[in-house]
């Protein structure tokens, strides 16, 4: 009895001591061995965190500018704490390195936090997995592609705008247009990638879109505890976690009948015509799920996450710059009235080739050069994905344009990272960044996208379309086209037919979780009021 309670007892000093070497090793004596520690950058005791300012978008703007000051293009901040050294940088020729290179990836608790909720689609994928189903979705995000669904985009903002006049027919004049905008890019969303109407701008009743509506705000309202150990949504899962799984649940029973829909559609389309060839997203994911060959085959629990990672993706970020949009426009009314006008000239589309329609309608929109100013500016300015980290697979030397002082003087042109080593792209950082913007970089000003300084041009600016905002590199966004072609068959839209300005009086600022929202200061949740005014005169394309 008495050796097996002094077996006990030694079992729990030898767990406390192991645990007890664990915390000083990664206290004390890793980050003394963390080449990243001798780089410049803010300092702080032990358990002090950066983190408010480098995610907060009501501070991270001001932040960074004070620190490149301070510290240069590249240098160092707490995560955790001091014992826990990450790498912020806005050295170009560093960051291209860094998402250009395999030896980056998304880390590891960010892929397991995206796979709790979303399965294990392409944003959890590394390596050969991850080129694989890239290469899948490639021609469902190709300009033909694009052009294909246009008609679709300019048919659901026919349907919001519809609505929009039936909601002020009823006397109401201030519309949350961060919510109407999210539940039409559902629409169009559902429509364009999976043929499946959810009709969420009529009613918020249909029980897929209830599941993901679900599911993706409460992901952002996740603790970071629960991040960092998800083993704890297994052992006691919390409100968050039981209406995860419920929502996954609806999600893979629903999808499963629409998948089995058009799998059937899909074989009878086959079977008349030898040719056919479907490139909308769940065709495309379909012919691989049927794949003869099982390398290049998914399953349809892989089908049904690539879904939702797709829907986590594209809907609510595009509704989101949507949103900003028409804040930035209700704060400018002057720059709201010169593309108003300008909606109202006849098109004349780009292409001379243009011999269908979905080619005509897309063309016309990319015609408008404010338009596009309009909408790039807006990406730009408001960002929905405010940063992105990669962890360092193997150790490395990092390539950076300009050399950096070490606290010991020494001068270097690399920078030594080792295995495991956490990287901070500021995306929103750079799309401020006023070497590479000018001095107005925080101003709405859409006409700087008819004149853009060198530093903002390729090859010097390496991002999608001339921004940050869609990353750039193996993990970059596949959206961006559909992005900005949804944004601008919004606008066309509804500016020509309502006037947009802000209630007298409000406040907007914007909070991050998973993407960067607006809200009204004083007041909770998430939302954008407008007030809206009917323009008699509506001018069509
Ligand atoms: C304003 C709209 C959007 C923004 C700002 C945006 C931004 C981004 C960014 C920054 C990444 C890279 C994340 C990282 O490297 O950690 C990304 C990845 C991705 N985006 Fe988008 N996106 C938008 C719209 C879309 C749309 C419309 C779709 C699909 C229809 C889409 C699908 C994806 C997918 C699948 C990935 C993962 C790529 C990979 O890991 O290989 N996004 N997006």
């Amino acid at each position: 009895m008495i050796s097996l309670l002094a077996l006990l007892l030694l079992a729990c000093v030898l767990v406390a001591g192991r645990g007890f070497v664990w915390i000083v090793n990664l206290l004390f004596v890793s980050p003394l061995f963390d080449p990243l520690r001798k780089l410049p950058g803010p300092q702080g005791p032990l358990f002090s965190s950066h983190i408010k300012w480098v995610i907060d978008p009501d501070l991270s703007a001001t932040q960074h500018e004070v620190w490149k000051k301070q510290f240069g293009k590249t240098f160092r901040y707490h995560g955790s704490g001091r014992f826990d050294y990450r790498l912020m940088t806005f050295d170009f020729r560093a960051v291209s390195h860094i998402l250009l290179s395999p030896i980056y990836e998304k880390p590891r608790v960010t892929r397991t936090f995206l796979s709790t909720m979303l399965g294990k689609g392409v944003f959890t994928a590394e390596g050969p997995e991850h080129t694989f189903q890239r290469k899948i979705i490639g021609p469902a995000f190709t300009l033909q592609s694009i052009k294909a669904i246009t008609p679709i985009f300019l048919r659901t903002a026919d349907n919001l705008r519809d609505r929009w006049d039936e909601i002020l027919a009823e006397g109401q004049e201030t519309v949350d247009v961060c919510h109407w905008l999210s539940r039409a890019t559902f629409d169009a969303f559902g429509q364009a990638c999976l043929d499946y109407d959810f009709k969420a701008i009529q009613e918020e009743t249909e029980e897929l879109y209830l599941a993901f509506r679900r599911m993706f705000d409460l992901a952002d309202e996740k603790g970071i505890l629960r991040i960092l150990v998800p083993f704890l949504d297994t052992l006691w899962p919390d409100r968050i976690a039981r209406s995860v799984l419920e929502s996954r649940r609806v999600i893979y029973e629903t999808g499963r009948k629409l998948i089995a829909q058009k799998k059937a559609d899909l074989l009878s389309r086959k079977e008349s015509s030898k040719h056919y060839e479907d490139k909308d997203l769940l065709g495309l994911l379909i012919q691989s799920n049927l794949s003869n060959d099982p390398t290049k085959r998914l399953s349809d629990t892989a089908l049904l996450d690539q879904i939702s990672s797709f829907f986590f993706a594209g809907s609510d970020t595009t509704a989101l710059s949507l949103t900003f949009c028409l804040y930035y426009l209700a704060t400018h009314s002057d720059i709201q009235t010169r593309l108003r006008l300008e909606l109202a000239q006849p098109s004349v589309p780009n292409s001379a080739q243009s011999s269908n329609f979905e080619d005509v309608s897309y063309d016309t929109l990319d015609s408008r050069p404010f338009l596009d100013a309009v909408v790039k500016e807006t990406l730009r300015l408001a960002p929905p994905v405010h940063g992105t980290l990669r962890t360092a697979t193997k150790s490395d030397l990092i390539p950076i344009s300009e050399p950096v002082a070490l606290a010991d003087g020494t001068i270097i042109e690399h920078i030594k990272i080792r295995t495991g080593s956490i990287i901070h792209i500021p995306i929103e950082g750079l799309n401020f960044s006023k070497d590479i913007w000018s001095d107005d970089a925080l101003e709405f000003r859409p006409d700087r996208w008819s004149s853009l300084p060198s530093s903002a041009q390729t090859p010097n600016f390496p991002g999608l379309a001339n921004l940050m905002t869609f990353s750039f590199g193996s993990s970059s966004c596949p959206g961006y086209r559909f992005t900005i072609a949804e944004m601008k068959a919004f606008l066309s839209t509804v500016i020509p037919h309502f006037e947009f300005s802000l209630p007298e009086g409000q406040s907007v600022g914007k909070r991050n979780g998973l993407f960067t929202r607006p809200f009204v200061k004083g007041k909770p949740g998430i939302q954008l009021p407008l007030v809206i005014k009917r323009i008699d005169e509506y001018a069509p394309l």
